[in-house]
């Protein structure tokens, strides 16, 4: 199975200044700012290549990355990887003894489905699954132009 890397995503106080230095490198947003309300955040998409950096600003006191931001500040916040299937993963990964957060998957970026995995297990990184199904476009990829 390959595994493809979706994103890598930074917690920042706020899209603007979160922005700054990757539209310095020349990086342009891959589409306009979304807010995911379950997740409380406002999220800024830029296409690196196959894969995205994902800025995300919290939107509420409660948002985990207002506390991120609160206790550890601004910076790297996990990655995420592309699967096919999030509940088979999910159930694979389960019994091998992986702790995920939330029991099922919860909304994501762009009507995706995803899943996280504990920081612990994850060996210091907090770890996200995106359900990309086969033959869907995947992030920072234009989806397959219609066969001519
Ligand atoms: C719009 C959706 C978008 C998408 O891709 O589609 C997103 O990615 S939304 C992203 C925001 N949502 C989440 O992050 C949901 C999952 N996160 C959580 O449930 C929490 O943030 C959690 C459980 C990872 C941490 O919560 P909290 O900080 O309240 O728990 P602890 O303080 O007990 O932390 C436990 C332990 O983990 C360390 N920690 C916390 N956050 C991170 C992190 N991002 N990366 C690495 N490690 C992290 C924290 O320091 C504690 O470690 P310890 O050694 O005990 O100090
Ligand atoms: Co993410």
């Amino acid at each position: 199975m390959t595994v493809t890397l979706d994103h890598v995503a930074i917690a920042t106080p706020d899209l603007e200044t979160g922005s700054a230095p990757y539209l310095a490198l020349g990086l342009t947003p891959e589409g306009p700012d979304e807010e995911v309300a379950s997740q409380g955040v406002r999220v800024r998409a830029f296409e690196v290549g196959e894969t995205l950096i994902e800025l995300l600003a919290p939107t509420r006191p409660d948002s985990p990355i207002a506390a991120f931001l609160e206790r550890r500040g601004p910076g790297l916040h996990h990655t995420a990887y592309q699967v096919a299937d999030l509940d088979a993963e999910m159930a694979r990964l389960g019994a091998a003894g992986a702790r995920f957060l939330s029991q099922a998957p919860t909304p994501g970026r762009a009507g995706t489905r995803v899943a996280f995995l504990h920081p612990k297990w994850g060996a210091g990184t907090l770890i996200e699954l995106v359900e990309h199904p086969a033959g869907e476009p995947g992030a920072g990829t234009e989806p397959e132009s219609a066969a001519p």
